[in-house]
């Protein structure tokens, strides 16, 4: 009988895992044949850059799509779906699809084009999986302060939330059939039973497994089987009323960064500036003097990773660049003229 392909839909707030994720699933994904799509912000192309330089036999390099503009729910006609028929005409042997959405993408958009005829004869939506951060969720970031709700609400009755990363995180959640909660290394236990209890208040029915660096079973993370295409009417979203949603709350900008003497200096004012300005996300490539590989730096709020990930080509400048993404109205210029 005619199989149709599975895809897997990976959200998950700006940081939280997805790509550590992603990689870990390849990484042991054993025979299968899986291709990916990815989605980020900016033009750096940080995440498929990552995953390319995976060199596993199960995810080859051209089976890899990069939808480097803005944000995959919002164009969903135009970008996502031309690509995933390009990738089932070129590979019709695939067995599996991941698909990376950016940290600010709402699922639920991308979930419904799978319902478009064209597509559903060809392939079903294996499941939503969203990845969490366990310790930003510990630390409060998605939730609202009552006071300033209710404040809101008094002048706007249809105000739901003061806090936009609620809504995105919270949209994501809902439309999950699985939620890798992630980074507990960063929480003692009883605060990662917490965290989880958290999770199920917003969504009592998604089934949740607590790891770090993305450590999960591809058989589990791969094989739920949900159809989750048939089944949009359980997955609520805040935009349900509007068609895609703008990125208003959000601002996002390139910082170019002249070459490093002192990489771990550097990466300390990038904790400092990541903090002093409420940074949500920062990430790109550093060219650190006098050192043939180029250095990969990793921010998520104030919490940094660093490592030399490969030789700069011949055919490529030494520039550095960090994307970086705040709340709107985040201090442009004064993280420019920290860091540039
Ligand atoms: N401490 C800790 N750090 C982690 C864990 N998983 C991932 N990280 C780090 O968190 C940072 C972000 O991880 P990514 O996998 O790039 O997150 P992402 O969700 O793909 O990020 P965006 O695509 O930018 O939204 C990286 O520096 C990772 O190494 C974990 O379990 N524990």
């Amino acid at each position: 009988m005619f199989q149709k392909i599975p895809v897997t839909i990976i959200t998950g707030f700006l940081g939280a895992g997805k790509t550590t994720l992603i990689r870990n699933l390849i990484a042991h994904a054993g025979k299968r044949r899986i291709a990916l799509v990815i989605n980020e912000f900016g033009d750096v192309g940080v995440d498929g850059e990552i995953l390319k330089s995976c060199g596993v036999e199960s995810c080859r390099e051209e089976d890899i799509v990069e939808l480097a503009n803005g944000c995959l729910c919002c164009t969903v006609a135009d970008d996502f779906l031309p690509a995933i028929e390009a990738l089932l005409k070129r590979a019709p042997e695939l067995d599996h699809i991941i698909i990376e959405t950016s940290g600010l993408a709402l699922p639920k958009p991308l979930l419904k084009a799978f319902d478009w005829p064209q597509v559903r004869a060809r392939i079903t939506v294996d499941g939503v999986v969203a990845v969490v951060d366990a310790a930003a969720v510990a630390d409060g970031r998605f939730v609202d302060d009552a006071e300033a709700v209710a404040a809101e609400r008094a002048a706007d009755p249809s105000v739901e939330h003061d806090n936009p990363l609620e809504e995105v995180y919270e949209d994501q959640l809902l439309c999950a059939d699985l939620v890798i909660l992630n980074k507990t290394d960063l929480l003692p236990s009883d605060e990662v039973a917490r965290v989880t209890g958290i999770i199920e208040s917003t969504n009592a029915r998604v089934k949740i497994i607590a790891t770090s660096e993305g450590r999960v079973d591809p058989d589990i993370a791969l094989g739920l089987e949900a159809g989750a295409e048939n089944d949009l009417a359980s997955r609520p979203s805040h935009h349900d009323a509007e068609e895609g949603h703008d990125h208003d709350d959000f601002d996002t900008f390139i910082v170019d960064v002249p070459p490093l003497t002192d990489a771990d200096l550097f990466v300390r004012r990038l904790e400092e500036v990541a903090g002093r300005h409420d940074v949500l996300r920062m990430k790109g490539f550093l060219d650190v003097a006098g050192k043939p590989m180029r250095l990969l730096v990793q921010g998520v709020g104030a919490r940094f990773r660093q490592h030399y990930d490969r030789a700069w080509t011949k055919d490529e400048p030494r520039k550095g660049r960090l994307v970086v993404i705040g709340q709107k109205g985040v201090d442009r210029a004064a993280i420019q003229a920290a860091l540039g």
